[in-house]
């Protein structure tokens, strides 16, 4: 199978669209459909046939998707830029599963650091680890950015139901306003830092750890500040020179990428949260999702066919973004983990041949929970000239039991299923025309407004539902999308594991910096920069 045929192949599937897809196979949810226990991934409102799938699969064969899967698992160093083994699957995995990173197993380290964290976040939690004042902890305030935020802010949303341990705050941005915001709700007296950074010298969360060690001496005295911080880093060295203690400082390694990393010690403020046990649920949801990934038919590999799935609307079919929408309010910051996952793993266009690839590559992945988006940007999604292929995630039960809650669990349910329904179906100018007669409007009028209210439909979207999000159902959701980026950057034939594409504007804000403070002239700079440091400097003298 060539790409040119896929490609093909993707065109004529458009052409026939998705509604005559259906109307020739009555069955075709049965057919395009796919579930591991209650996970199920229904692909059947995709402009996609049974034969594409066959082909789609076909393709990651030929690719070698698989060969590159087990590679991954293997410990092989994949991350071929930057020579590491990619390994995060190690982080959630059982000591049986033998896990090695360059021939050398890495599941007694990963646990040793599980166990430390279980030891921390439980004293914690009942008190035994206190302030510099004997005062319990009351906030948690984590000190990251990206990878080192995003996963723990995510997970802490996603499984409140679960928190019964201290508040937790995320400060990641540098604007002082983060951490101002978040200092003014917390006292410094029952408050534990965690400064989150893999390498330990990112700006914005040095500075962030800067000012909140300020906070600590300020309020209670230089000698407090070891009582108050703790660091999650795979850099100890950089750690133990920021003045954390070897015992409040939790490692992890080069073979877990930043945006991969929130099974490992950088889940440290979720642990304290949910508590050890709820976050080993958590990692064993991810590993019973690796499992299957690792093992099941690729037919039936759910990763794989959301992989395939998602290559076929970038590059087959030449959508260029696509909307993660959760009909779950409590996964609000899932689109924003997987821009990140995504768009940071697969936003490329070199190849590992280091040639520029011959198709596009990730998509620009964005989204906002159901029903909310409903009511702001499903306009275009239903009307606009842009098709944007949708995935809605959605879980059959909610957490609350209240009987009068159960009415707002049916409704979303039933605008979730309503929104891909509509996409699908869409309405034609006769049907809007119709409508409008019987509404009353009069000839004339239903002519003149019908083309406003027609719908084109055949547009594409993919729905996963579960039963319930528990920790474990949560792991295996988050650990199913990062395969299945890792599918589609096979598919790609780029490296999922590096992001080079992130260093120039860090090198140009460190050179601007002193340009800035005035301290440097602008006027080797272009002349946009120079006029807009110039005008800025106007409005702060
Ligand atoms: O954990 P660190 O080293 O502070 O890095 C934070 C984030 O910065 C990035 O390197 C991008 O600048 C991400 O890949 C990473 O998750």
């Amino acid at each position: 199978m060539t790409l040119d045929q896929l490609q093909a192949r993707g065109a004529q599937a458009l052409k026939t669209g998705i509604r005559a897809l259906f109307a020739a196979d009555p069955d075709r949810f049965a057919h395009l459909s796919f579930r591991h226990d209650d996970l199920l991934l229904d692909l059947s409102k995709c402009a996609l046939s049974q034969d594409d799938l066959s082909a789609l699969l076909a393709y990651a064969r030929t690719v070698g998707v698989e060969a590159r899967r087990d590679a991954m698992f293997d410990g092989a160093r994949i991350n071929t830029t930057e020579n590491r083994s990619v390994l995060h699957v190690a982080l959630r995995a059982h000591a049986e599963d033998g896990f090695k990173a360059d021939g050398e197993p890495v599941g007694e380290a990963v646990e040793s650091v599980l166990q430390a964290m279980s030891r921390f976040a439980s004293g914690i939690r009942d008190g035994s680890i206190a302030g510099a004042t004997g005062a319990r902890i009351t906030d948690i305030v984590n000190i990251g950015i990206g990878g080192s935020d995003l996963g723990p802010v995510m997970a802490a949303i996603a499984l409140s139901p679960y928190h019964d341990g201290p508040r937790t705050h995320f400060v990641s941005n540098i604007d002082g306003a983060h951490m101002a915001d978040t200092l003014k709700l917390v006292d410094p007296a029952t408050t534990l830092f965690i400064v989150a950074s893999k390498t330990f010298t990112t700006i914005e969360t040095m500075t962030n750890a800067q000012t909140a060690r300020r906070f600590i001496a300020g309020a209670l005295g230089e000698a407090a500040v070891g009582a108050h911080f703790c660091a999650v880093s795979t850099a100890l060295d950089k750690v133990s020179a920021f003045g954390i203690g070897e015992d409040r400082t939790f490692g992890f390694w080069d073979w877990v990428g930043g945006r991969y990393s929130v099974w490992s010690a950088i889940g440290l403020p979720l642990m304290i949260a949910i508590g050890p046990q709820n976050f080993r649920a958590f990692l064993d949801g991810a590993r019973d999702l690796d499992r299957h990934f690792k093992s099941a038919p690729a037919r039936e590999n759910l990763p794989i066919l959301l992989g395939l799935a998602g290559w076929w609307h970038r590059v087959a079919q030449n959508h260029p973004s696509r909307a993660i929408i959760p009909y779950d309010q409590r996964l609000a910051r899932l689109p924003a983990y997987l821009q990140q996952l995504d768009m940071e793993s697969n936003g490329k266009h070199v190849g590992l041949d280091g040639l520029k690839t011959p198709t596009a590559t990730g998509p620009v992945v964005w989204g906002e929970p159901g029903t909310n988006g409903q009511h702001a940007f499903f306009q275009l999604l239903h009307q606009g000239t842009d098709i944007v292929p949708v995935e809605f995630i959605v879980g059959a039960n909610p957490h609350e039991s209240a009987p009068e809650l159960r009415i707002h669990q049916d409704l979303l349910l039933a605008n979730c299923l309503a929104q891909s329904e509509a996409l699908m179906k869409g309405r034609t100018l006769e049907e809007a025309r119709e409508q409008l007669l019987k509404a009353g409007r009069s000839p004339e009028e239903a002519e003149q407004i019908a083309p406003h209210r027609e719908f084109s439909g055949d547009r594409p979207s993919i729905t996963l539902l579960y039963d319930k999000l528990t920790p474990f159902a949560f792991g295996r959701l988050v650990a199913l999308y990062e395969h299945r980026v890792f599918v589609e950057a096979q598919l790609f034939g780029i490296n999922a594991f590096d992001q080079w594409g992130v260093e120039l504007g860090k090198e140009l804000a460190t050179g601007l910096l002193p340009v800035i403070q005035g301290t440097q002239s602008p006027q080797s700079r272009d002349s946009s920069t120079a006029g807009l440091v110039a005008a800025i400097a106007e409005l702060r003298s």
